[in-house]
């Protein structure tokens, strides 16, 4: 293999030991934001949002058309500086040089050079990158039987995006950051490419952030969430804390309160249906009886703050960030 290898966790160690504020549960944070705001002119693209993403993790970035997605991405990729608060990635500001060096991104537009061939792409690549994984990225531009010496300017989008990711994974990313990368895939190359994705992420120990509007596509990858609405955090945190947080409750709409104890459990949506009714809650006490309680599916959570905008956020303590004074500013 060529470019300089790592052992998998080799330059988290390095993290570990460069990052003061570690939190109550031991691991590190590779991506903070601490009342994070992005204005753009009267516009609040981003407001108050903080959270934490722990080293390692696959967090799905989920949230409506105009939610702060984007933003966020390009923040976190220094393109952009916030205009409140802090965002860091490392335990830096994303937009020096070496907070750079360890991030990878790849936009919704997937932006490349149409005029050069995929061989010159990565050449560029190879130039511009300290650390240069040709073999990798050559193996996953020929999975998708792509001739090297074809010119991008002539690549269907979805071809544009394997090659797109394999400059980024090319470059050793210790956080990996997609936007909306599957939406021109189609579904055999996406599974392709999901499975490529995870198996590095898995080998090299990536932080990646990915986010996707195909709520499906992101159960079974992904072992963090965060959903964005409105600019702000609505729901961070692990995948299992999050769904052990939350209980669907389903019974018969013959009630005149469809909630028995609706002062007792956090209620983020209440369903309808002809005959029967379901709710997403966050018990605080044990279900009473007459519900059929069942642990959602990861899906059915995202869908139910989704369509209430309204409901009480919920920020588990993994993706709590630390408050030091310093961010508390
Ligand atoms: N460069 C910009 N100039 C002005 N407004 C912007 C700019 N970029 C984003 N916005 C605004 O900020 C808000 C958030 O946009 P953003 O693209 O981050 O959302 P998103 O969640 O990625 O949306 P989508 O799911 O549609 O891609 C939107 O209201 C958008 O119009």
């Amino acid at each position: 293999m060529s470019g300089a290898s790592r052992s998998p966790g080799g330059r988290s160690g390095e993290l570990a030991r460069t990052t003061a504020d570690r939190h109550p549960s031991g691991d590190v944070a590779v991506l903070e934001a601490r009342g994070l705001g992005k204005r753009y002119r009267r516009r609040h693209a981003l407001s108050d949002c903080s959270f934490r993403i722990p080293a390692g993790r696959v967090c799905g970035l989920v949230g409506p058309n105009g939610g702060g997605k984007s933003t966020l991405m390009e923040l976190a990729a220094g393109l952009t500086r916030p205009t409140s608060g802090s965002i860091t990635v490392f335990g830096e500001a994303p937009h020096t040089a070496s907070a750079r060096r360890r991030i990878a991104y790849l936009a919704q537009d997937k932006p490349l050079y149409s005029r050069f061939t995929i061989e010159e792409t990565l050449r560029l690549g190879r130039e511009l990158n300290p650390v240069w994984d040709q073999d990798n990225a050559e193996r996953i531009v020929r999975q998708g039987e792509l001739p090297l010496s074809v010119r991008v300017g002539s690549l269907s989008r979805g071809e544009r995006t394997r090659v797109a990711l394999a400059v980024a994974l090319a470059k050793r990313p210790e956080l990996l950051l997609l936007d909306e990368p599957m939406a021109d895939v189609d579904p055999i190359s996406r599974h392709q490419l999901t499975g490529v994705l995870m198996a590095e992420a898995a080998e090299h120990g990536i932080t990646v952030l990915i986010s996707s509007h195909v709520l499906g596509e992101l159960d079974g990858i992904c072992d963090f969430v965060l959903l964005l609405g409105a600019g702000r955090t609505r729901l961070a945190g692990d995948v299992d804390e999050i769904l052990d947080r939350h209980r669907l409750l389903v019974g018969t709409d013959d009630a005149e309160d469809p909630l028995p104890e609706p002062d007792l459990h956090e209620v983020v949506e209440v369903r309808r249906t002809r005959r029967q009714v379901t709710a997403l809650v966050r018990p605080r006490v044990p279900v009473a009886d007459g519900w059929d309680v069942v642990e959602p599916a990861v899906e059915d959570v995202l869908m139910a703050y989704l369509r209430s905008p309204g409901a009480t956020p919920l920020i588990t303590s993994s993706a709590r960030p630390v408050m030091t004074p310093h961010a508390e500013r």
